[in-house]
Order: structure tokens, then C-alpha cells, then sequence
């Protein structure tokens, strides 16, 4: 049985002051890391004090991007060293947003996700359709597409460690989540795809999370699909109270 991982993606919100009183709210109350991991991707600059505000803590600190190179003339960047070297143990890599406004692309995802490992953080590598690519039956070609491409090259290991979550593009932040039908069918192909790209050991232990208007009243019936294990949540992780209902489902 493969242990759900709750991550609440806040984006571009929250001064420090929200950030830190969201974590204080949280960080004693969410279930042990044995049950689920419950995860915060938080914006660069809040990172290095929520790390230290959630020591000791079941509550761990993710980032929202990264780039591949450990340091040099990248003015603007953040590095995996960087990340390593403040705590954080996860990294959201290549999620549909930062492919749209910011020209992520499959190769640096994939860039991404070996320095991610190189450096021992956890990679949540976001794969995802549009409405237009979904209607015009797209969607399982370009979702195989995107996994093959993000794990090139990683070990069995590394591959068995990922965290991957399927977002359909048309479901972020528009109210409309994909059914849990349809949600896990996309979520059992990524399986298929990683048995057929790296084994059926690999597949069996890779974490493979929904997102996409997932919230208090959906999330359970999306977690009781036989493929997903998890949810990655935007909206609805920004409040602490909504963030605890989503992690407390995770342990069911
Ligand atoms: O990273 C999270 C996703 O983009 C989902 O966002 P949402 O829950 O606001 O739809």
C-alpha cells in the first residue's frame, strides 16, 4: 500500500506573517508522517523560516521550483544546493503554469527532476492536458509523453521515489475537477507508462497524485481511486483549517 502525500501548492500567495501563522495552525495538528506526508510548497522567500518552524514536525516544506545547475550567472534563480542547504525536502517541478508563463519544458523538467536527487529532495514532477488536447483525444499519447520525457535517465530507485501528479490543465483553479473516474483513469495510464518505461516494480511504487480543484468535499472520493495516492491542491490549501481536512483524508 503506497502512502498518500498531501501537498498544498499556495503559488504566488501569502505575506510571511500568513505563511507562518498558516504553519503555526498546522504544523502539531496534521496526522504523523507514518500515515501521510502532508507537504506546504511555499514561495522562495518564506522557505528558510518555515523549514525552521517545522523541525521536529510531521509538517514538511516544499518549493515550488528550482533550477537545474548547482550555482553560477543565473540571475533570478534558485538551485537545488540552495534548497538542500535550508531543509527542504521537496521540489514541484514542471507544473502547468510554469510551462505556460515561464517556458518550462520537458528536458529541463527532466534537467530538474536529476538535480533534484542529485541533492536528496524529493521531486513532484506535475504533468498534465488542456481542454482542447483532452477533447481532441490527446490526452493519453501527451501524458506519456510528458512521464517518458521527465524520467529519462533516473534509476529504478529514483524513478520508484517520484511523486507524480496529473493535473488536467482545464481543472486547475476553474472549480471543475475531473471525476475521479476520469481523474484515475489518466492516473492508472501514468502507471502503465512508467511499467512499460522502467518496470512493473517502479510503477507499483511511484506515488501518482491528482490536482485540480481538489477541496474538503471531493478529496475523499478522489483518494479512494485505485491510482491515486494523493493530491497536490492550490485554493484550497490556502487555509489552514481546509489544508487539515485534506491531510486528515490522506490517512484513510
Ligand atoms: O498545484 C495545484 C494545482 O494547480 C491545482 O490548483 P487548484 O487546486 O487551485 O485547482
Amino acid at each position: 500500500m503506497r502512502k498518500k502525500v498531501i501537498a498544498g501548492n499556495w503559488k504566488m500567495n501569502k505575506v510571511l506573517a500568513d505563511a507562518e501563522s498558516f504553519v503555526e495552525a498546522t504544523k502539531n495538528n496534521v496526522p504523523s508522517a507514518d500515515k501521510v506526508e502532508s507537504v506546504v510548497c511555499a514561495p522562495f522567500p518564506y522557505l528558510h523560516a518555515l523549514v525552521k518552524k517545522t523541525a521536529g514536525t510531521d509538517l514538511a516544506v516544499a518549493a515550488q521550483n528550482m533550477h537545474y545547475e548547482e550555482s553560477g550567472a543565473f540571475t533570478g534563480e534558485v538551485s537545488p544546493v540552495m534548497l538542500k542547504d535550508l531543509g527542504v525536502s521537496y521540489v514541484v517541478l514542471g507544473h502547468s503554469e510554469r510551462r505556460e508563463y515561464f517556458a518550462e519544458t520537458d528536458e529541463t523538467v527532466n534537467q530538474k527532476a536529476h538535480a533534484a536527487f542529485n541533492h536528496g529532495i524529493t521531486p513532484i514532477v506535475c504533468v498534465g492536458e488542456t481542454l482542447e488536447q483532452r477533447e481532441s483525444n490527446q490526452t493519453m499519447d501527451l501524458i506519456a509523453d510528458q512521464v517518458k520525457k521527465a524520467l529519462t535517465g533516473l534509476s529504478e530507485d529514483q524513478v520508484k521515489q517520484t511523486i507524480i501528479a496529473y493535473e488536467p490543465i482545464w481543472a486547475i483553479g476553474t472549480g471543475k475537477t475531473a471525476t475521479s473516474e476520469q481523474a484515475n483513469e489518466v492516473c492508472t495510464h501514468i502507471r502503465k507508462v512508467v511499467a512499460e518505461a522502467v518496470s512493473s516494480d517502479a510503477a507499483e511504487a511511484v506515488r501518482i497524485q491528482y490536482g485540480g480543484s481538489v477541496k474538503p468535499a471531493n478529496v475523499d472520493e478522489l483518494l479512494a481511486q485505485s491510482d491515486i495516492d494523493g493530491a497536490l491542491v492550490g485554493g484550497a490549501s490556502l487555509e489552514a483549517d481546509s489544508f487539515l481536512k485534506l491531510v486528515e483524508a490522506g490517512t484513510k
